[in-house]
């Protein structure tokens, strides 16, 4: 089918869940988008056919898109409510599934051909976006999550739900401990870092000792992320669909309790404080425990924050007195308490982050907070630079 008639008529959402949780579709009507991203032959598709075959009442539209190229995509995205876009005419392919999820296979053309898709808002209420085995999917996520460029234009009605990461059980440790770039990290870690549900696939044709070590070395890789062990990407569909990554305290169970203090290859040179970081072949990891914190700490946390993220400095080392490696932030994720009873919620992509009070998620005052930096150059300096000021009592 290609052109619009063959296109399902359009249906009004039926969004009348008031408080959107574990499989449910947010009663705002934003349409949710999750991005599903793996390692070449992870089982993605295994998991898409999946997702598109059960009966789970979602309406789903399901972008499988070569989304290798990302650059393409942003410099798209700027021009995406633009009349004169000479990609609003890309091609494209709908197929209503027997489910009723539509199945859009869009070949050349990013963000403008998702507001395209847009326009058919009603026939579906989420959005799975595959991207390649090679993709990074951060920029892609932060095109959907707080991009005002992209919001403006047909983008207002998408919210980034999550980035779920379909790794190889057999293959995954390898091809992480291989992955390389020219300039920094592989592609493979990049989407380890991205992630925030990891399926580690394929667990049938592994022993359990091997399980354990790859998934050990996902966790160090990304402290902030949630690994489900799969056979043929069997889930249940509330743990990657509808888990609102970016929106709640979700993905941060673990904030309650300390970070442990754990001495492995990979954390040396401690001192007093629980933090870890970690390293391999480009990519590193910080995990800093955070006590509750007085308004000058949190002051002093969000310059710190806007220091690494926008100037990728410490904000007591200038450029060249950094004897580190460059800084580079990937992904950010936290939750802590503050003196004034309020619970923090961070989360961030790249160079973009928000940094708000929690609402109406009842977590409880977070006694030992969790920071956790996945990137660049995130190494005992910069562990030691954010633990001064999130451990201190002031
Ligand atoms: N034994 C076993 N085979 C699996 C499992 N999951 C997927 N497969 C098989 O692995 C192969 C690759 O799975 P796909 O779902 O096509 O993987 P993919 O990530 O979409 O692959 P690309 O699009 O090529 O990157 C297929 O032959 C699947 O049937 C599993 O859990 N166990």
């Amino acid at each position: 089918m290609s052109d619009d008639e063959d296109i399902p008529t359009l249906i009004e959402p039926e969004l009348e869940n008031e408080n959107a949780g574990d499989g449910e579709i947010p009663v705002n009507h934003q349409v949710p988008l999750t991005i599903i991203s793996g390692f070449l032959g992870a089982g993605k598709s295994t998991l898409l056919k999946r997702i598109l075959t059960e009966h789970h009442g979602y309406r789903i539209a399901v972008i499988m898109n070569e989304f290798g190229d990302t650059a393409d995509i942003e410099s798209r995205a700027i021009n995406v409510s633009s009349e004169s876009d000479p990609f609003a005419e890309s091609s494209e392919e709908v197929l209503e599934l027997a489910n009723g999820c539509l199945c859009c296979s869009i070949k050349d053309s990013g963000v403008a051909a998702i507001e395209k898709l847009m326009q058919r808002k009603g026939a579906f209420d989420y959005i799975l976006l595959e991207t390649t085995g090679l993709a990074d999917p951060g920029p892609i996520a932060s095109i959907f999550w707080r991009n005002e460029e992209f919001n403006r234009g047909g983008g207002k009605d998408i919210v980034l739900d999550g980035i779920v990461c379909v790794v190889d059980a057999v293959f995954g440790k390898q091809q992480m401990e291989t992955d390389h770039a020219e300039e920094g990290i592989g592609e493979s870690l990049r989407q380890i870092a991205a992630a925030d549900v990891i399926l580690l696939n394929k667990t049938d044709l592994v022993s359990a000792a091997d399980l354990e070590t790859t998934e050990d070395l996902l966790s160090k890789i990304n402290p902030a992320v949630t690994v489900h062990r799969t056979v043929r990407a069997d889930i249940d569909i509330k743990h990657v669909l509808s888990i609102r990554a970016y929106t709640s305290s979700r993905g941060l169970s673990h904030a309650g309790t300390p970070v442990p203090d754990d001495h492995d290859h990979a954390s040396h040179d401690h001192e007093k404080g629980h933090g870890t970081h970690y390293e391999m072949r480009g990519i590193s990891s910080l995990r800093v425990s955070c006590r509750v914190l007085s308004p000058e700490q949190q002051e002093r946390l969000e310059v710190w924050i806007r220091t690494v993220l926008w100037e990728s400095q410490l904000p007591e080392y200038s450029a060249d007195t950094h004897d580190g490696k460059p800084l580079e932030v990937l992904r950010c994720k936290g939750i802590f308490g503050t003196e004034s009873g309020q619970t923090f919620v961070l989360q961030g992509v790249r160079n973009l982050y928000e940094l708000e009070p929690l609402v109406g998620d009842d977590v409880g005052l977070p006694e030992h907070g969790k920071l956790v930096f996945i990137g660049k150059g995130l190494d005992d300096t910069v562990r030691k630079s954010l633990e001064k000021i999130v451990q201190c009592n002031e």
